[in-house]
C-alpha cells in the first residue's frame, strides 16, 4: 500500500474514532434522559388515589412521560446522522433530536433536524453556502459509527456537482439502492433540498405538492407532519394532524415513519376510516364508486332527507283519550314548512314540527271539549298528555322519523323507489346509475359509503341538547378548577424560584381546562379517531389524486382552517372518481388560493425503467413531464410473451429467477383484478415464498401478488407486471394504471403479456 493511502486510512480511522467519541457522549446523554424519565413515569404512576382532580393531573404528567419516552426510544437507531463545519470554525451536529448541555449553558450538543439552525444541513450546496464549509454525512450502525461521507462545498464543488444538485450523493445512493423491507424508512438524514422547501413550508392555507412517481411526495409529506408538530408544536398538539392514505396497505407501508422521527400524535387513516364506528371494507364496482363520488350526490341525499318528511295524503287517525283525533294534511303541511325555513339539519328540526303538530293536535282536542272553557294550563296539560301518549308519538315518528345516518342510506340504497325519488331532479342521475347505486339492505359498507354518510350525518344532525347542556355544565366546573390549581401552582412556584417563568405565562386556565376536559390520557389523535366532528389543526392527504368530489367534502368539513398539504400527480389517477386536475377538485373551496409546488427528481425508480414509463405517459393526455431518475442500475427491462392457459405453469419458474436476482428484497407480481382472482391463489400455491396481498403486512413478504390499485403509493426491488395489455384498457384511466405499475421498482422490470404490447410499451420492447 502506498505511503499516502495509509496516511489516508489513518486520518480516517483517527476521524471515525473521534466521531465515536462524540457519538458516546450523545449516547449517555440519551441514557440520562431515559432513565430521568422512566424514574418520573414510575414515581407519577405509584401515586395513586386522591381526588378526581389529582387522577386528572396524573393521567396529564403519565401522558407526558409516556410520550417523551416513546420518542427518547424511536431515535435510539441513526440518532445523529450529520455535521455541519462552519466558515466561523463552528461544529455542530445533526440528528433526530435536539439535546443540550445543561452543565454548559444548554450549548446544543446535538441539533434537531427541524430546528431552523440544521437548515443548512439540506440546503447548503457549493454555489450558495450558507456559511458551511463542510457537510459530513455519518454512517452508523445503532451506536457505532461506520464511516462517513463528506462534502467539502467550495467552487471547485461546484463546478463538479451532479446535474441533479443532490446533496450527500454518496449516502443517498447507498439509501435508494438498498433492499426494500416492505415497511417504508425515513429519509431524515438524505432529505434534498427541493423536497426540504416543502417540509418547511409555512402552515397557512393549502400547499399541493405536485411530482411524479418516485419523486418523494409521501416521504415529504411525512417529514412535513414532523416538521410542523415540531414547529407549531402548542396548536397542533391540541387539534392534531391527520394523514390521509389511499387504503389499509398503504397505512401499514408508512406507518414507521413517524414513529422513526420520535412523532405519534398524529392520526393516519384512509376516507373511509374517518367515520367512527363504521368498519368500511366491503368492495364494489368501480363505476358504482364513481357514482358514489360524484358532487351531485349531495342533491341526492338532500332529497332523499326531505323524502323523510312526508305529510299525509288527506289525514292520519289516531285514537286518543278513547276518541278518533286526526293528523291532517293541512296541519302537517304547515308544520312541515316551519320546521325546514328554521334550515336545521333533519333532527333538530324535527322537534318544530313536533311543537307545531302538538299545538294544532292540542287544539283539535281543545275544541271537542270547548275551547271557551279551558284555560292556558289546560291547554298545556292536554299538550303533555299527547307528548306522553305512544300512538300519537307513533303516528308523528312515521311523518317525520328520527333518523341515523346508516338507516336512512340503507334503506336509500336498498329501495328503488327511495332511489327513484331522490334522484328525479338531479341531473346525470338516471336509471343506469340508480341500477349501479342498488343493493340488498343491510349489506356492508364500502369506502366510497362513508362520504355519504357524513354528509347525511351533517344533514340530518344529532338532537343531543341534553348532552350538551351537561357538558357546558361540566366545562364551568372544570375551568374553574383549573383556575384553582393556576393559583396554587404559581404560590408553588414563588417560594422555590422567583427567576423562573412563571406558570401563568405558559399556561392560561381555560387552556389547563381544556387539558383536564380531554384527560389528556388520549393524544389528540385518538380523540379526533373517535369524534366524527373533529376539526384537525392540518390536514395532509397522500394520493390526493385519487379523492373524490364527495371525499373532498369529508375533509374539507375536518379542516375548516384550509390548513393543509395535498400530495399527489395527476398522471397516476387511476380512480374513475378522482380528477386530473388540482384546480378542479381545489376551486369549489379555495377558488385560486392554493399554492403549487413541484417535485422533479425521481428517487426509485432507475432511469432504465423511466424510460418505459415515460413512453407511457407520452401517450397520456397530460402535459407533465416524466421525472428525472437520480440512478441507473444497468439492468434492462425484459418483456416476454407467454400463452394465457400457460400462466399459471410457467408464471412460478419466471418470479423464482427474478426473485434471486434480488435475493433478500421484495417482488411485486402486478395484474389486473380479474386475472389475480383467477390465478392469484394457484400461483401462490405453486411459489412457497408468495402471498396473494390481502393483508398490510403482506408486504413483507418476498414475492406478493397484487393489483395495480393496490400496489399504488407502494415500491418494490423487482416488479413483475402480467398482462400489461389488460391494465392498460380496463379503464378510461388504463395508461395512468399502466405508468403506476411500471414505475413501482427500484431495480428490476420484467414484463409478461399474453396479446399484443400496448402501443406504447411496444416501443420499448420491439
Ligand atoms: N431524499 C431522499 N433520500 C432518500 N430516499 C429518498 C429521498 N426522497 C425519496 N426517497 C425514497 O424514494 C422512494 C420514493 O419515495 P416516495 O414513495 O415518497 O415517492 P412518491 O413521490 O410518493 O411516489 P409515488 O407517486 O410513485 O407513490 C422511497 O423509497 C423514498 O424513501
Amino acid at each position: 500500500m502506498s505511503d499516502a493511502r495509509v496516511d489516508r486510512e489513518t486520518a480516517r480511522a483517527e476521524e471515525i474514532a473521534a466521531e465515536q467519541r462524540y457519538l458516546n457522549v450523545l449516547y449517555g446523554k440519551l441514557d440520562d434522559l431515559r432513565a430521568e424519565t422512566t424514574q418520573r413515569l414510575k414515581a407519577t404512576l405509584r401515586d395513586s388515589g386522591g381526588p378526581p382532580q389529582a387522577r386528572t393531573e396524573r393521567d396529564i404528567s403519565t401522558r407526558m412521560y409516556t410520550d417523551k419516552l416513546t420518542q427518547l426510544s424511536a431515535v435510539e437507531h441513526g440518532m445523529c446522522f450529520g455535521r455541519l463545519d462552519l466558515d466561523s470554525g463552528e461544529t455542530f451536529r445533526v440528528g433526530r433530536l435536539g439535546l443540550f448541555d445543561e452543565d454548559n449553558e444548554y450549548e446544543p450538543l446535538l441539533l434537531d433536524w427541524r430546528a431552523p439552525a440544521a437548515r443548512p444541513f439540506y440546503l447548503a450546496t457549493a454555489a450558495a453556502r450558507d456559511g458551511v464549509h463542510r457537510r459530513r454525512h455519518l454512517k452508523t450502525s445503532w451506536r457505532k459509527v461506520l464511516d462517513y461521507e463528506d462534502e467539502v462545498l467550495d467552487l471547485d464543488a461546484a463546478e463538479q456537482g451532479s446535474d441533479l444538485g443532490l446533496a450527500g450523493e454518496a449516502t443517498l445512493l447507498a439509501r435508494l439502492d438498498a433492499r426494500r423491507t416492505g415497511q417504508m424508512q425515513d429519509i431524515v438524514s438524505t432529505i434534498q433540498a427541493e423536497q426540504d422547501r416543502i417540509i418547511r413550508a409555512g402552515m397557512n392555507g393549502v400547499l399541493v405538492v405536485q411530482g411524479g412517481p418516485g419523486t418523494g411526495k409521501t416521504a415529504v409529506a411525512l417529514h412535513r407532519a414532523a416538521y410542523l408538530l415540531y414547529t407549531f408544536r402548542e396548536q397542533l398538539s391540541k387539534r392534531g394532524v391527520l394523514v390521509v392514505g389511499p387504503n389499509p396497505t398503504f397505512l401499514h407501508y408508512i406507518g414507521q415513519v413517524l414513529p422513526s422521527l420520535g412523532e405519534t400524535g398524529v392520526l393516519l387513516s384512509t376516507v373511509g376510516g374517518l367515520y367512527p364506528g363504521i368498519t368500511a371494507t366491503a368492495v364494489e364496482s368501480a363505476r358504482t364508486a364513481e357514482i358514489k363520488g360524484r358532487a351531485g350526490m349531495t342533491d341526492v341525499l338532500t332529497a332523499a332527507v326531505r323524502d323523510r318528511q312526508q305529510v299525509p295524503r288527506d289525514h292520519v287517525e289516531v285514537t286518543f283519550d278513547r276518541e278518533p283525533l286526526f293528523l291532517k294534511r293541512k296541519d302537517a303541511t304547515a308544520a312541515r314548512t316551519r320546521a325546514r325555513r328554521t334550515r336545521r339539519p333533519h333532527n333538530l328540526a324535527r322537534r318544530v314540527f313536533q311543537d307545531e303538530m302538538y299545538r294544532s293536535l292540542t287544539l283539535q282536542v281543545g275544541e271537542r271539549l270547548g275551547l271557551d272553557l279551558l284555560d292556558r294550563r289546560d291547554l298545556d296539560e292536554i299538550n303533555a298528555e299527547l307528548r306522553a301518549d305512544p300512538a300519537v308519538s307513533t303516528a308523528l315518528d312515521a311523518l317525520w322519523p328520527e333518523m341515523t345516518p346508516q338507516r336512512l342510506l340503507d334503506e336509500l340504497l336498498s329501495s328503488p323507489e327511495r332511489l327513484a325519488t331522490a334522484t328525479a331532479k338531479v341531473l346525470g342521475v338516471g336509471a343506469d346509475e340508480r341500477d349501479a347505486l342498488l343493493r340488498a339492505a343491510g349489506e356492508p359498507w364500502t369506502p366510497a359509503d362513508v362520504p355519504l354518510l357524513d354528509e347525511l350525518a351533517e344533514l340530518l344532525g344529532e338532537d343531543d341538547a341534553a348532552a350538551r347542556a351537561e357538558q357546558e355544565r361540566q366545562e364551568r366546573e372544570e375551568l374553574a378548577y383549573a383556575q384553582g390549581v393556576l393559583h396554587i401552582m404559581e404560590q408553588d412556584e414563588e417560594i422555590a424560584d422567583e427567576e423562573r417563568l412563571r406558570v401563568s405565562d405558559v399556561l392560561d386556565a381555560e387552556l389547563l381546562a381544556e387539558r383536564f376536559r380531554t384527560r389528556s390520557d388520549l393524544s389528540a389523535a385518538e380523540r379526533a379517531a373517535e369524534d366524527r366532528t373533529w376539526t384537525f389543526g392540518h390536514v395532509i392527504v397522500d394520493e390526493a389524486q385519487e379523492l373524490s368530489e364527495m371525499a373532498w367534502r369529508v375533509l374539507m368539513r375536518r379542516c375548516p382552517s384550509r390548513s393543509m398539504t395535498l400530495v399527489g400527480d395527476v398522471a397516476q389517477t387511476g380512480a374513475l372518481s378522482g380528477t386530473s386536475s388540482w384546480d378542479e377538485v381545489l376551486s369549489p373551496y379555495v377558488q385560486d388560493r392554493w399554492k403549487l409546488a413541484e417535485l422533479t427528481v425521481n428517487y426509485r425508480t432507475p432511469a432504465e425503467i423511466m424510460d418505459v414509463a415515460a413512453e407511457v405517459l407520452s401517450d397520456m393526455d397530460t402535459e407533465l413531464e416524466p421525472p428525472q431518475s437520480v440512478r441507473t442500475t444497468g439492468n434492462p427491462p425484459w418483456s416476454q410473451q407467454i400463452a394465457p392457459e400457460d400462466l399459471v405453469s410457467e408464471l412460478p419458474q419466471v418470479v423464482s429467477e427474478e426473485l434471486a436476482e434480488v435475493a433478500d428484497g421484495r417482488l411485486a407480481v402486478l395484474m389486473p383484478p380479474e386475472l389475480l382472482a383467477e390465478i392469484g391463489p394457484r400461483l401462490a400455491e405453486s411459489l412457497p415464498e408468495a402471498v396473494v396481498g390481502t393483508r398490510p403486512d403482506d408486504l413483507e413478504s418476498p414475492v406478493v401478488l397484487l393489483t395495480v390499485d393496490e400496489a399504488k403509493g407502494l415500491e418494490f426491488d423487482a416488479v413483475l407486471l402480467v398482462r400489461p395489455e389488460a391494465v392498460a384498457e380496463e379503464s378510461d384511466r388504463g395508461l395512468n394504471d399502466l405508468y403506476v405499475a411500471l414505475t413501482r421498482s427500484t431495480q428490476r422490470l420484467g414484463i409478461v403479456h399474453c396479446d399484443d404490447l400496448p402501443p406504447s410499451l411496444a416501443r420499448s420492447f420491439e
